[in-house]
């Protein structure tokens, strides 16, 4: 893995970041989100903070209408029930067909045999980028040999380094696993993110609220969906840095976290912005 070091060679990354901030702001996506109830309200609002626009739909009756018009899709299973399943899988074909592009968060897989099955059917519908931590991404290629407890990660996301490379070669799909440096693989090329705070990993919905935002910055740049993963993450993190200088605990991070991602001005973005590839 190449030195840390080149996080400091920041200067394109950090104006291709800027440009996709501006291009969300001005195209303002609509991200269609069929998420967990703990996730719904900071990732709508760290969608709006951001510029794109949140639209919560997930009844079956409303997919095949409401994906059609959305920019992208964001499916995420933390709360998953067996009806839902229906219009996730219904939403990803749909967008599949529209050619718009759809990101998976696989909250807690591993968890149980029920929730391992459904992420795995639907990865096979071929989402463009699935976003995990490192517990998460490890469990869906089985490589894990301590299994997820819950939805909170026990691993760092160096360890699930190989298996996030793993999982994009053969899902043949992007993979991000988060973490102290966020890792964006698409099974050759490594992007390492060295943004955000530690106290984002206590804030419930900080990782499903960045896979949101993933989609909507895929969706403005469908040709760069490496490039575009690391960025939201980039971006999302630095919102956390700015966020925590003014934060006293998790709770006063969630607000000013999203102050920050509303605020992200150029000389921010530009200057601190910390994307390498390794
Ligand atoms: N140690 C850390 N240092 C800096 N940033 C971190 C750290 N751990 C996580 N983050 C950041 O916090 C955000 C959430 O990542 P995390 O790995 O906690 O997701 P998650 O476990 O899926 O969260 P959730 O399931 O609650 O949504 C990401 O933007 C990530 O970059
Ligand atoms: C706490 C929790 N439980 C199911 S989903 C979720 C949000 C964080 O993933
Ligand atoms: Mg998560």
């Amino acid at each position: 893995m190449a030195s840390f070091r080149e996080f400091s060679r920041t200067e394109s990354w950090g104006s291709e970041a800027w440009k996709a901030l501006c291009k969300v702001r001005e195209t303002t996506p609509l991200v269609q989100c069929i998420t967990n109830f703990v996730s719904m309200d900071i990732m709508a609002n760290s969608l709006l903070a951001a510029g794109a626009s949140p639209a919560m739909v997930h009844a079956i009756e409303e997919i095949l209408e409401f994906t059609s018009l959305s920019s992208a899709l964001c499916i995420n299973i933390g709360t998953l029930s067996p009806d839902w399943i229906f219009s996730m899988k219904a939403a990803a074909i749909r967008a599949n067909e529209c050619q718009k592009p759809w990101v998976l968060d696989p909250v807690g897989v591993g968890a149980t045999r029920f929730r391992t099955e459904k992420c795995i059917e639907l990865i096979n519908l071929k989402p463009c980028v699935i976003r995990g931590n490192a517990s998460e991404i490890m469990a869906v290629v089985g490589a894990s040999i301590a299994p997820t407890k819950g939805v909170d990660s026990s691993r760092s996301s160096t360890d699930a380094l190989e298996a996030a490379k793993d999982l994009a070669r053969v899902a043949q799909t992007v993979v991000a696993v988060s973490g102290a440096v966020d890792l964006v693989t698409d099974g050759k090329r490594v992007l390492g993110v060295s943004n955000g705070v530690a106290l984002m990993q206590r804030i419930t919905a900080t990782g499903c609220a960045v896979t949101a935002l993933i989609a909507a910055f895929v969706s403005v740049n469908p040709n760069r969906v490496l490039e575009s993963t690391a960025i939201a993450l980039a971006l999302f993190g630095l919102a956390g840095e700015l966020g925590a200088e003014k934060a006293n605990g998790p709770a006063s991070l969630r607000m000013h976290l999203i102050d920050a991602l509303h605020m992200l001005d150029e000389q921010s973005v530009m200057n601190r912005v910390r994307i390498a590839q390794l």
